[in-house]
């Protein structure tokens, strides 16, 4: 997300002078910029590392379909830097929408251009929870954007469908993968996650 940012910035808002703070501490424009809490002579503990709450801002954007309506949701952080907050209101009339931010309000968390067909950008780790059975709705609706199936799913989600697992694309037939038995009805895995439910709230693992 901080470097789709810096681009949006750079190509869009024409401002050739947009960058990341941690590539270039004296930026002109820094969009992206070291979190005030942080210490860049402790840098251990200063992360900010581990499970965190993204609120939906905005409820009718395709992340917040993807993730099935929910009000908020519990991703893995991993980060130092984060988007300048003080230049929200500069990206937003530009068209970039932060449509999932912190408890705060000023950490942004999620962006979207909602006449895309599918920009999006999370500030949080997607992959860091997404499983073979249970992958992460952000790269579902990629794969669905892909291959034109974008609004089917989306449709899906309103419906009270839940992402995981159980979605068909229409290429091709659907065969049983190995998470699940040749009646297509999923089977409980070695690890103990059934497919094909989606807990918004996670895996339970918290840093
Ligand atoms: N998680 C990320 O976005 C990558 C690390 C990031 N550049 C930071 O803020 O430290």
């Amino acid at each position: 997300m901080q470097m789709a940012v810096v681009e949006f910035a750079r190509h869009v808002m024409n401002l050739p002078h947009a960058n990341s703070t941690e590539f270039d501490p004296n930026a002109k424009t820094p969009c992206v910029i070291f979190m005030p809490e942080g210490s860049k002579t402790h840098m251990g503990g200063t992360m900010r590392l581990g499970s965190r709450r993204t609120f939906f801002k905005v409820a009718d954007c395709k992340s917040a379909k993807l993730y099935g309506n929910a009000d908020y949701v519990d991703e893995r952080h991993r980060h130092r830097y984060e988007v300048n907050p003080d230049m929200v209101p500069e990206f937003e009339n530009a068209g970039l929408k932060f449509v999932g931010k912190d408890e705060s309000d000023r950490r942004m968390e999620i962006i979207e251009i909602p006449n895309h067909q599918y920009f999006i950008g999370a500030q949080f780790h997607p992959e860091f929870k997404s499983r073979p059975a249970k992958p992460s709705p952000l790269f579902v609706g990629l794969i669905a954007a892909s291959s034109g199936q974008l609004d089917k799913v989306l449709q899906g989600c309103s419906n009270g469908h839940v992402i995981p697992g159980k979605h068909q694309f229409s290429n091709g037939p659907y065969t049983p993968a190995a998470h699940q038995n040749t009646n297509g009805h999923a089977k409980k895995l070695a690890n103990g996650v059934a497919n094909g439910t989606y807990y918004p709230n996670g895996n339970g693992v918290h840093a």
